[in-house]
């Protein structure tokens, strides 16, 4: 009789970027019949930007049909919707040797930098 394995626990909150960067490393050279991710690495780069712009697009209908309203599903199919952009930005970054890291150390640096403060910093306005 074979058994299903029981997938792993997911990691907790604050490490699943990190864990997800090690899966991601990993799959870049998997088998494509095995992995979604390996799959779109063998398709190439254009393929993994059309997913990141579908995924975009999804998330802007998802937050326009949720609106200001409270409805559970809304919300949640917003939220899905945006992991579903953030994940395929994740492999974009893979596909070119990158990951979170540098992109969370970006918004680490501009950490309580106001936006107006910054853009007159830049422009002189
Ligand atoms: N977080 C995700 C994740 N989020 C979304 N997706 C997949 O992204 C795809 C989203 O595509 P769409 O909704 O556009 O639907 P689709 O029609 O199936 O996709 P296409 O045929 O158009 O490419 C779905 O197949 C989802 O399953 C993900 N696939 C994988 N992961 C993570 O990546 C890990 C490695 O995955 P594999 O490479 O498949 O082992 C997994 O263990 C997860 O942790």
């Amino acid at each position: 009789m074979t058994t299903t394995p029981t997938p792993p626990p997911p990691p907790a909150a604050d490490a699943v970027l990190e864990a997800l960067a090690e899966v991601l490393e990993v799959r870049r050279h998997a088998d494509a019949d095995d992995s979604y991710v390996a799959a779109l690495h063998h398709k190439g780069l254009n393929r993994i930007l059309e997913k990141v712009g579908e995924e975009a697009t999804e998330t802007l209908l998802a937050a326009k049909d949720a609106g200001y309203e409270n409805d559970a599903a809304k919300r949640q199919a917003l939220v899905a919707e945006t992991a579903d952009l953030w994940f395929h930005s994740l492999v974009m970054l893979s596909h070119l040797g990158l990951d979170h890291r540098p992109v969370m150390d970006e918004l680490a640096r501009r950490f309580g930098v106001s936006g107006h403060a910054e853009k007159a910093a830049r422009t002189g306005a």
